[in-house]
């Protein structure tokens, strides 16, 4: 493990290789988000997506909550901005959500606590989310005023729940708890709180072992795919990646040690 990394906002730390933990580090702030926050995380994600040996992006909270959305002691100061002022706030923060979720690599989402609002729009900026039973999720922002079209929820939330329990989520604001969320597909799992950081490090594992340019080429196709409109575009898009990755280095070893009965080395290239 190198020496972690200390933001403003938070900590990055590299436990082995391949894998890089950011840890929204606010936690008497329930990791609440703030401009600093917002312009500190689209820095790194733009950072780690240059890191050619990184295979693995885990993001969690520091203390019990993962996020709870855009700090709200902050929101009192925005009231003075013009509608311009206020949009180029927004788009400060969604430019950071988007850097996260574009980030070459998978992104694991450790939910240790509640993902409020935009905690819970960063959450799905992940690819993958998995919980300990202290996650909870809440559609914060019709309790504060606010449209659930933020951040990027309006478009994640109905593909992955569905549009109607979508609708139910963000008009009525509640709370979906961590068993819930696992059976909506929310989460992929969820374990002991102890073992959270572990579960999510044994996942990134198995994305390690495999090889680099298939896993970032199938996280292409899974979201470009997720846009496009007609199975044909789809298939194009994937046929484009197979036809690139067939001419790479890790195809070959890969096949070379599936007939050696040794485990691949990938190179990525
Ligand atoms: C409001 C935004 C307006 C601006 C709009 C334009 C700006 C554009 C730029 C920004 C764009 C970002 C868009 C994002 C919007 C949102 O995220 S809106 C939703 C905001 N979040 C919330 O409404 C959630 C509020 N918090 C909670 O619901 C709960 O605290 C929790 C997160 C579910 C945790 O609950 P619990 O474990 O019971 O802890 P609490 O006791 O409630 O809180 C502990 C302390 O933490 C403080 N805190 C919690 N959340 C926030 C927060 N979001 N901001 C600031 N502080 C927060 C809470 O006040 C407690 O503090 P103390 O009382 O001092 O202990």
């Amino acid at each position: 493990m190198t020496e972690p990394t200390t933001w403003e906002t938070f900590t990055l730390e590299r436990p082995e290789p391949g894998i890089a933990v950011v840890t929204l580090n606010r936690p008497e702030r329930m990791n609440s988000m703030t401009n600093t926050m917002f312009v500190e995380l689209e820095k790194v994600a733009l950072q780690l997506d240059h890191e050619h040996d990184l295979r693995v992006v885990i993001l969690t909270g520091a203390g019990k909550a993962f996020c709870g959305g855009f700090d709200l002691d902050d929101a009192e100061g925005l009231s003075s901005l013009t509608p311009m002022g206020m949009l180029d706030q927004q788009e400060l923060a969604a430019r950071a959500l988007a850097a996260i979720r574009s980030i070459r690599v998978p992104v694991i989402a450790a939910v240790n606590g509640a993902a409020a609002g935009g905690g819970l729009s960063l959450s799905l900026a992940a690819d993958i989310r998995i919980g300990s039973p202290a996650a909870r999720f809440n559609a914060a922002f019709v309790r504060i005023g606010l449209s659930a079209g933020d951040l990027g929820a309006s478009w994640h939330l109905p593909r992955l729940i569905g549009p109607a329990r979508a609708a139910e989520f963000a008009y009525t604001g509640r709370f979906i708890e961590a068993v819930e969320a696992e059976s909506l597909g929310l989460l992929n799992a969820v374990v002991p709180a102890e073992s959270l950081l572990d579960e999510a490090l044994a996942m990134a594992r198995l994305i390690c072992a495999n090889s680099p340019a298939g896993v970032q080429l199938s996280k292409r196709a899974l979201h470009a795919n997720m846009e496009v409109s007609s199975y044909a575009a789809a298939l194009e898009l994937e046929n484009r990646g197979q036809a690139l990755l067939t001419r790479g280095e890790d195809m070959p070893e890969a096949l070379a040690a599936f007939k050696e009965k040794r485990n691949p080395k990938f190179t990525g290239r």
